[in-house]
């Protein structure tokens, strides 16, 4: 995990065993085979500050995150004169990504970050959207450039990704950001925000992740994908299981942590649980209800009050992952901006190295590694 992400350290010890005079594991309410004795949530509330009656509140973590970047940001336009600036680009007129959209724009102005954004038809061709990114790209006052997803058919989504500048993508969808999260011993500048934010729900609530059973439900770019990923760096041994998985259900029944991101309504059942588990809960799924101003509600892809049953604490839906995704955007958003503002340069490394030096020996590298490159391709490397 990135050094400059908000989390804190914390030993674990202290849940693990017997005689530790460690509290005792929540309790387990659904008997059944395949726990394990002891709990990865700690019966202390002052270590589960977010966890209420087994339900964990995204909405406070994402208030308390946007808290300190709000002081963040206030002291870099103290110091420095400027903030750091976050542009979205929307595609077309889909409700659900101008709600997304809405709530980023309020969620930018709430902590003082500056917000532009570039609404275009779903007639637009990809050579014009190209172009607005490449505008983004260049103008100082912005830090982060988000291309709301999905993107009509006509446009090609991996060319739109790999054009944002690495040092904008404050998404973290571009190819070098997640092969960069998937190497050891490297770091992407930027934690895709929905992963990110699962993780931070984990950690901010010390929820113990080394040495966890985890199980992911989906393996898209955006979220299953790097989810496993970042409980990998983690130290948790990772399963993932997608549309093609065999069994499913008796894979996350062996899961201590469970990240469900296949978008299908109440896909995992309460008997799939293990007891004690944590259950993160990313599914977003509308279905139907007449009593809604909106004729919809919000569901996650777990069966939330099975879970609250069998689970030592899970995310609801609205109100688990979905604010955090947008606190997150807004964190690495920030960390742009410091990169920029404080010239703490474009790698994420722990390096003491100014933004300058480090530019520049990077600058360096590459126009090595080209001219060996060169070299070889003309066979003299042979
Ligand atoms: N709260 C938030 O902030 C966010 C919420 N979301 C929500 O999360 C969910 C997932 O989003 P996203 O990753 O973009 O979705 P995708 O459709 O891109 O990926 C879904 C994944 O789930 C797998 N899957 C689908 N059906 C099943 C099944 N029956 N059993 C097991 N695996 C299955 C797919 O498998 P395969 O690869 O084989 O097709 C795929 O890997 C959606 O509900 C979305 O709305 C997304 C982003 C942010
Ligand atoms: N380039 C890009 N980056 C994204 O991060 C991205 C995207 N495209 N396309 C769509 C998905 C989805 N997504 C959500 C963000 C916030 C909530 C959220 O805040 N949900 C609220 C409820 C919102 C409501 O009431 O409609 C909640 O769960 O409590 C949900 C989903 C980001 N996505």
């Amino acid at each position: 995990m990135s050094s400059s992400s908000p989390s804190r350290t914390h030993s674990w010890a202290s849940f693990d065993g017997e005689g530790s005079g460690a509290p005792s594991p929540a309790p387990m309410s659904s008997g059944g085979s395949g726990g394990s004795s002891s709990s990865l949530v700690s019966s202390d509330a002052s270590l589960t500050p977010f966890i209420k009656d087994r339900v964990i509140d995204g909405k406070a973590v994402a208030k308390t995150i946007q808290g300190e970047i709000a002081s963040e940001v206030s002291r870099l336009k103290d110091r420095y004169g400027r903030v750091p600036g976050l542009a979205v680009v929307i595609v077309g007129a889909r409700k659900d990504s101008q709600t997304y959209v809405r709530m980023k724009k309020k969620a930018c102005a709430d902590v003082g970050i500056a917000s532009f954004e570039k609404c275009l038809p779903d007639t637009v061709s990809q050579e014009e959207l190209l172009k607005f990114v490449r505008d983004f790209n260049s103008d100082k006052s912005v830090h982060g450039i988000l291309v709301q997803l999905p993107l009509p058919k006509h446009i090609d989504e991996s060319a739109v990704l790999a054009e944002i500048s690495i040092e904008k993508d404050v998404d973290g969808f571009h190819p070098l950001n997640i092969g960069r999260l998937c190497m050891k011993g490297r770091e992407p500048l930027f934690i895709p925000c929905t992963p990110f934010g699962c993780m931070q729900l984990l950690e901010r609530n010390n929820i113990k992740i080394k040495g966890a059973n985890a199980v992911v439900v989906g393996r898209s770019n955006i979220v299953g994908l790097p989810a496993a990923m970042l409980l990998l760096k983690r130290d948790a041994s990772v399963t993932i299981v997608h549309s093609a998985t065999q069994d499913m259900a008796s894979i996350v029944r062996r899961a201590d942590i469970v990240i469900a991101a296949a978008g299908k309504t109440e896909l995992i059942k309460k008997e799939w649980l293990k007891p004690g588990c944590v259950v993160i809960d990313v599914g977003t799924n509308g279905v139907e209800d007449k009593t809604k101003k909106t004729g919809y509600r919000l569901v996650g892809d777990v069966d939330f009050a099975g879970a609250k049953q069998v689970a030592a604490a899970v995310t609801p839906v609205p109100g688990g992952v979905g604010p955090m995704t947008i606190a997150m955007l807004l964190q690495n958003t920030l960390e742009g901006g410091k990169r920029d503002i404080e010239g703490t340069g474009s790698s994420s490394s722990s390096s003491s190295q100014p933004g300058w030096k480090k530019r520049a020996i990077s600058l360096a590298r590459t126009v090595a590694a080209a001219a060996v490159g060169a070299w070889l391709a003309g066979g003299r490397g042979k």
